[in-house]
């Protein structure tokens, strides 16, 4: 069997799900927002350190693919290499087969052929409202790593910290553990994962959750990921946004945060990508 190559993860990852928030004319004009020299938020130049990614729903994975390709196709005219490339699109779910008798799924094979690099599983809504298992996101995280893209799992506790910060640390660590081991396990050693630490209590909330509690719980997942031939990020998502990064924030404790409501206005999204680019010395 041919060997696997997989996408090459920078050191900070930005991720936006727009979740089943817009219209489709919504967004591949948000998509094209985003890509817009003018807006200055995808900068090529610094995608070793920092990369951008939408995760569309599934109707608008093609058209925004077809608005990378022209966006990419411009670079490469301009003489800007894209390898590695500089934004990735990704899926908002995948099926854990490859093709066959499933209504209503989506092979994760067809997310692969429309030019995806990451495939998002397990998210907490998928858990609640649909009734997704650990043992199916795991399974899903092998169908996407033998497509040869990235898993960005999430996992996170559901009962919001109580008086005693420590136990809430360690509560919250060995319910993500379980999730964690569980796609370790079902992904080859040297695959790329994303974990995104997504506590349920602070997903479509006002404020996220309090930056010591994340950089806590992030570090134990850490602990429990352990050390891997494979590159592992772990980013923080739920109510994340401007703010959040910088002086006293998240910058120091994650690979990267997932965005959801407060990247909806490309406003939001290129303050929070100037956070990180500061972080980073590449402002
Ligand atoms: O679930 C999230 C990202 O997938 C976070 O969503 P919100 O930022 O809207 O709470």
């Amino acid at each position: 069997m041919a060997s696997i190559t997989y996408p090459v993860l920078p050191e900070k990852l930005l991720l936006i799900s727009l979740k089943m928030y817009f219209t489709p004319e919504r967004t591949t004009s948000y998509m094209r927002a985003l890509l817009d020299p003018a807006n200055e938020i995808v900068h090529p130049q610094n995608r070793d350190k920092l990369l951008l990614a939408l995760i569309p729903d599934f109707l608008t994975i093609w058209p925004c693919a077809e608005i990378l390709k022209e966006y990419e196709n411009k670079l490469v005219a301009s003489g800007t290499s894209i390898s590695p490339p500089p934004f990735f699109l990704g899926a908002q779910d995948c099926m854990w087969e490859e093709y066959g008798a499933y209504t209503g799924e989506v092979s994760p094979a067809a997310i692969k052929s429309l030019g995806c690099s990451i495939v998002e599983l397990g998210h907490a809504e998928r858990r609640a409202i649909f009734g997704e298992t650990d043992d199916q996101t795991a399974r899903k995280a092998a169908a996407t790593c033998a497509q040869g893209m990235v898993p960005l799992v999430c996992v996170g506790e559901i009962t919001a910290p109580g008086a005693v910060a420590s136990e809430a640390v360690g509560q919250a660590v060995a319910e993500c553990a379980v999730l964690v081991r569980a796609v370790l396990a079902a992904i080859p050693a040297d695959a790329p994962v994303i974990f995104a630490y997504e506590p349920v209590w602070a997903i479509g909330k006002p404020k996220p959750a309090g930056v010591d509690h994340v950089a806590a719980v992030v570090e134990g997942i850490r602990g429990v990921i352990g050390s891997r031939p494979g590159a592992a990020r772990v980013l923080y998502g739920g109510s994340a946004g401007p703010g959040l990064w910088g002086a006293g924030g998240l910058g120091k404790a994650v690979d990267g945060m997932f965005l959801g409501r407060f990247a909806h206005e490309i406003e939001g999204v290129r303050k929070v990508v100037r956070e990180v680019e500061e972080s980073l010395g590449v402002a």
